[in-house]
């Protein structure tokens, strides 16, 4: 029988100060920085689930709608949201705090996914992850339509396979 993990074991949390070495001319963290933190706090979280060695596969849209300045302590936080055969979906959320006003917004969320691969590269399988917040399960849900969705646009898979993705599009006349 294939091992079972929470998906909480997976549960990262990783600080980081906005120093100035990590902006761009008008004093904001640059784009750049921001998805090295993501792409290292996401592997850490995809590594716990796996116990292996993880090489990231894909990273999803990622938005810049609030510029993090100079001096801000960003928080990154990621977690497993559910295992495939060899693929993990990890769900990153980056918080912006500016302690000395106290100001702490959301400023990112995004979806990075990691393959679990042997010593030779190859990729090998990982534990199932078990959600069991609402908040888990909502997003084990909606992580098959997710890798549908990548998988077609990196054209490993045919859009006529994708059946869980269709189904969000299949509308019928009167919700259009
Ligand atoms: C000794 C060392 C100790 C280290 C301890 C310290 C570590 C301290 C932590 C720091 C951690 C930093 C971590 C940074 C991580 C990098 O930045 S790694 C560098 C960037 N990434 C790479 O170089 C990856 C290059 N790509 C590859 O190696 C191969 O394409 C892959 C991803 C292994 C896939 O190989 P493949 O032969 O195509 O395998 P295949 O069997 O067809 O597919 C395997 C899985 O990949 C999925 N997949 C393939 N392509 C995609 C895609 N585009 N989108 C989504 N899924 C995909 C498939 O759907 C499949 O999923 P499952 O159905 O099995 O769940």
């Amino acid at each position: 029988m294939r091992k079972q993990k929470k998906v909480s074991e997976s549960y990262v949390i990783m600080t980081e100060l906005v120093l100035p070495n990590d902006t761009n001319t008008l004093h904001n963290l640059m784009g750049g920085k921001m998805m090295h933190w993501m792409d290292i706090v996401s592997a850490i979280a995809a590594q716990k689930h796996s116990n292996r060695i993880v090489v990231t596969a894909s990273v999803d849209n990622v938005s810049f709608a609030e510029s993090i300045k100079l001096g801000n302590v960003v928080t990154l936080e990621a977690k497993v949201t559910r295992a495939f055969s060899s693929s993990m979906e990890v769900h990153i959320v980056v918080f912006a705090e500016d302690i000395p006003t106290g100001k702490k917004v959301m400023s990112n969320q995004a979806f990075f996914t990691f393959v679990a691969v042997d010593q030779s590269g190859k990729a090998i399988d990982v534990p199932e992850a078990i959600p069991e917040t609402e908040e888990e399960i909502r997003l084990y849900d909606g992580a098959l339509r997710r890798r549908q969705l990548r998988l077609v646009l990196a054209g490993r898979m045919k859009p006529s396979e994708a059946n869980e993705l269709k189904s969000i599009f299949d509308l019928k006349e009167d919700q259009e």
